[in-house]
Parts: C-alpha cells; sequence; structure tokens
C-alpha cells in the first residue's frame, strides 16, 4: 500500500474531464485535507484502488462463510454468471456444493467461467447462452437448464446493462437497452421459472441484485435507475404473492464493488472513484468475495425466514449521501472550538 497524492486524468482527451475534477479535488483538499496522508492507493493486476487509513478497522474477511456442503443436491441459475459478480456468486455456491447453471449472452465467457470455476470446485458449471431481453430466449434457456440440472433451488437475477450519459444525450433506444436487461430481463426470468416452480411445486429462493440508488434515484443513470426501482418492486410484490407456492424473495443494495463492467461504463477515467471513497464510512470499496456470501447466506436453507427482504450492502455509503449534516466530519478539532464558541456566544434568536 502506497500513498499518493491526488492525481489527474492520465491523456489529453481526458483534459477537459481532468480540469472539471482537479478543480473538484482541489476544492477537497482545501477544505477537508483530503491529502496524501488520508488517502491510500492499492496497486494490484494494474489496477488502482483507492482506501482510507481507517479502512483498516474493516478489512474484508473473504473465506467462504456458510459451512461446507450447505448447497449440496441444490441447483443454482445465475444470470450474468460469467464475470464480476456473478462470477463471484457462481464461484462461492459452486464451492459450497452447488451445481450451477450460468447464463448470458456471450457463451465463450460463460464457458471460460464455467470451466475455471469447476476445476477449482469439482462441482458441475453448466454455460448457458441467453439474452434476458428475448422472452423466448428465456424460455429456451430454462428448457436447456431443465434438461441439464431440473429446475433450479435458487435462482439470482445478477444480468445488467448500465452507463453514464446525461439524460440530454439519452436515445430512446439507449434506455430500452438497459430497461430491457434489467427490469424485464428479471421479469422475463422470473416469470418462466416461477410458473414452471409452480406447477411442479417446487419452493425455491429468488434473489435480485439491484443498486443503492434503486431507493433514492440517481441522475446520470437515469435509466438504470428506474429499471432498478421496478425490480425492487417486483420482487416485494412477488414476496408477498408467490409465499404460498414456497418462493422466497430478497435484494441485494450492493454500493461500489470493482467490477470491469461496472467501472469500465460509470467511471471509464477511474478518476471518481477517489471522491467517492471519501463518502464511504467504511473507506473503502466492497469486494465480490463479501457480496458472495451475503448472496449465498440469503439463498440458502439459513435464511428460509427471509423474504420480501432489501439489504443494502454499501459500507455505510447510502446513509453518508444521506444526512444534511454529514460533510461535517471534516471539521477539524480547532474549527470545532471556533464553532463551539460561536454557537455559545450566540443570545437569544
Ligand atoms: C462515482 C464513481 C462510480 C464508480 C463505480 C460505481 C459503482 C456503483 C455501481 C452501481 C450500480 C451499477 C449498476 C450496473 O448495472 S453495473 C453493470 C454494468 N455492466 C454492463 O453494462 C454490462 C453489459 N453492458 C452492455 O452490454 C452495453 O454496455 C449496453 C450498452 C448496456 C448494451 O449493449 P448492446 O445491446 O450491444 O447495446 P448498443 O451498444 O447497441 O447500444 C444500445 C443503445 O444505447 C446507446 N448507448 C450505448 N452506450 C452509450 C453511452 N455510453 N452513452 C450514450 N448512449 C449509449 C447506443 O448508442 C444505442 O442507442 P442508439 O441505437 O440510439 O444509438
Ligand atoms: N459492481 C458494482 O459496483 C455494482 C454492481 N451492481 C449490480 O451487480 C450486478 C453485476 O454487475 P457487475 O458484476 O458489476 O458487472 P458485469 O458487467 O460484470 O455483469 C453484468 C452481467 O450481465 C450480463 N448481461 C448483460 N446483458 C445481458 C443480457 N441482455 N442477457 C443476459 N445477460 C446479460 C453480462 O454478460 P454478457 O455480456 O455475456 O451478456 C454480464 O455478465 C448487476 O446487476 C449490477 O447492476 C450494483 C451495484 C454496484
Amino acid at each position: 500500500m502506497v500513498p499518493v497524492s491526488v492525481g489527474q486524468a492520465g491523456n489529453v482527451s481526458g483534459l477537459l474531464l481532468s480540469l472539471i475534477l482537479s478543480e473538484q479535488v482541489q476544492n477537497r483538499t482545501d477544505s477537508v485535507d483530503f491529502g496524501p496522508s488520508q488517502l491510500w492507493c492499492h496497486r494490484f493486476a494494474g489496477l488502482r484502488s483507492y482506501a482510507t487509513p481507517h479502512s483498516q478497522f474493516f478489512a474484508p474477511s473473504e473465506g467462504i462463510m456458510l459451512p461446507a456442503g450447505s448447497y449440496n443436491n441444490k441447483v443454482a441459475f445465475i444470470t450474468g454468471g460469467g464475470t464480476g459478480l456473478g462470477r463471484a456468486m457462481t464461484g462461492v455456491l459452486s464451492q459450497l456444493g452447488a451445481q450451477c447453471v450460468i447464463a448470458s449472452r456471450k457463451l465463450e465467457v460463460l464457458q471460460q467461467t464455467a470451466t475455471e470455476i469447476s476445476s477449482q470446485t469439482g462441482n458441475k458449471v453448466h454455460a448457458v447462452q441467453c439474452d434476458v431481453r428475448d422472452p423466448q430466449a428465456v424460455s429456451r434457456c430454462v428448457d436447456q437448464m431443465v434438461e441439464l440440472t431440473g429446475l433450479p433451488d435458487v435462482i439470482i437475477n445478477n444480468a445488467a446493462g448500465n452507463f453514464i450519459c446525461p439524460s440530454e444525450r439519452l436515445s430512446a433506444n439507449g434506455w430500452k437497452s438497459i430497461t430491457d436487461i434489467v427490469l424485464n430481463g428479471t421479469a422475463f426470468v422470473t416469470l418462466e421459472l416461477g410458473k414452471r416452480l409452480i406447477q411442479n411445486q417446487k419452493g425455491a429462493s429468488f434473489l435480485a441484485i439491484t443498486t443503492i440508488y434503486a431507493e433514492s434515484g440517481s441522475g446520470f443513470v437515469v435509466p438504470s435507475a428506474s429499471a432498478k426501482a421496478g425490480v425492487e418492486a417486483l420482487y416485494k410484490s412477488l414476496a408477498a404473492e408467490w409465499g404460498r407456492y414456497g418462493h422466497r424473495f430478497n435484494i441485494i443494495q450492493p454500493g461500489p464493488i470493482r467490477t470491469k463492467g461496472a467501472f469500465s461504463r460509470l467511471d471509464p477515467t477511474g478518476t471518481f472513484e477517489k471522491s467517492m471513497i471519501g463518502r464511504i464510512p467504511t473507506g473503502r470499496l466492497g469486494k465480490p468475495a463479501e457480496l458472495a456470501n451475503l448472496a449465498a447466506y440469503l439463498s440458502s436453507d439459513y435464511a428460509s425466514w427471509m423474504s420480501g427482504a432489501v439489504i443494502r450492502f454499501d459500507g455505510g455509503e447510502y446513509v453518508s449521501m444521506a444526512g444534511e449534516f454529514n460533510e461535517l466530519r471534516k471539521v477539524t478539532d480547532d474549527q470545532w472550538k471556533m464553532l463551539e464558541t460561536m454557537i455559545r456566544s450566540t443570545k437569544g434568536s
């Protein structure tokens, strides 16, 4: 771990962005003393990752949490299981004994992940090509899964699309592309599997991966925010309606966790991460393994009484951004003395 000074976007095409951001970071440095002694940079695999010194209080435990064999004789279906968080969840479920089916558009990526995970865990991982935007493709994918493994015990709706874009630059097709993957894709997968499970009188756990801004909304990712909010409404509604068929529905809202898919589309220059870390009370990004442990718990029999739950999993970022006075954590002791004197000396209203 090496301390770094506040940097600049590294190329000419990033000049405008770097000017905007250097001003932002400069302001932060001036008023917050968020300088080299308080901002740390990990370097690994060619990637930078920032953290604050107090993140050492919150070191991630990345080992598998549930007892070995917790998923023996279970089948798990994970959309977007070939990459990022989906891949991490598949790895943990497979390690715990599940037979996994991973589905997304890029068959080669899925196959490579499937081979790597199953060679590590000794349990089968099946790769099935499926574009979740297409209900017929989803139906064919489920047919294929039934042939391979039978209907699943666990369904994780993790596939998503996203990019930052001012809404005035967004085309109708840009909107459709994101909302089709996130909201319609989750609905098609959930309805197709739900109906077949009901027909076969088989219970199951459904989990959706949304995001903290599903609750607040967020500018610059408006289709994603709208679609993720829709997914949450879908899952809370079905938790109420389909409990009678043995189905549980839960939601994880992750905060920032470094994956190529997310960060390449949401922070393409890598510059926003620095300011983001400053608002996370635990001072670091989440780890895919931490999310995977939570998903494994929520989808397991240990959580059989959990349904309709929305779990925010973000190192405290959401409440930190929401609280009116939270920026006051930047005030120094000397500044507090002065503020207190001013307040105490005020008489009357
Ligand atoms: C402050 C720091 C932030 C750091 C990170 C913060 C982390 C927190 C993250 C919180 C939530 C994260 C949510 C996520 O979902 S992350 C997962 C992201 N992963 C992916 O997006 C993977 C899959 N994505 C894709 O395949 C593509 O990106 C896709 C565009 C979503 C879909 O691909 P495809 O179907 O091939 O679509 P097209 O390329 O044909 O485009 C369709 C349509 O959209 C327009 N478009 C595409 N990109 C942009 C862009 N960057 N800006 C504006 N418009 C865009 C494109 O032009 C097409 O429209 P049109 O036909 O009108 O031209
Ligand atoms: N990383 C983060 O910080 C956060 C992530 N999230 C959520 O976590 C989940 C995983 O994201 P992450 O791992 O970061 O990013 P990835 O980009 O790695 O994951 C997205 C996955 O979705 C799949 N996918 C995209 N479009 C389709 C489609 N039409 N049909 C089927 N599959 C599709 C992709 O595979 P393929 O291209 O092969 O189709 C890919 O595997 C998403 O729901 C995201 O919204 C939420 C908050 C924070």
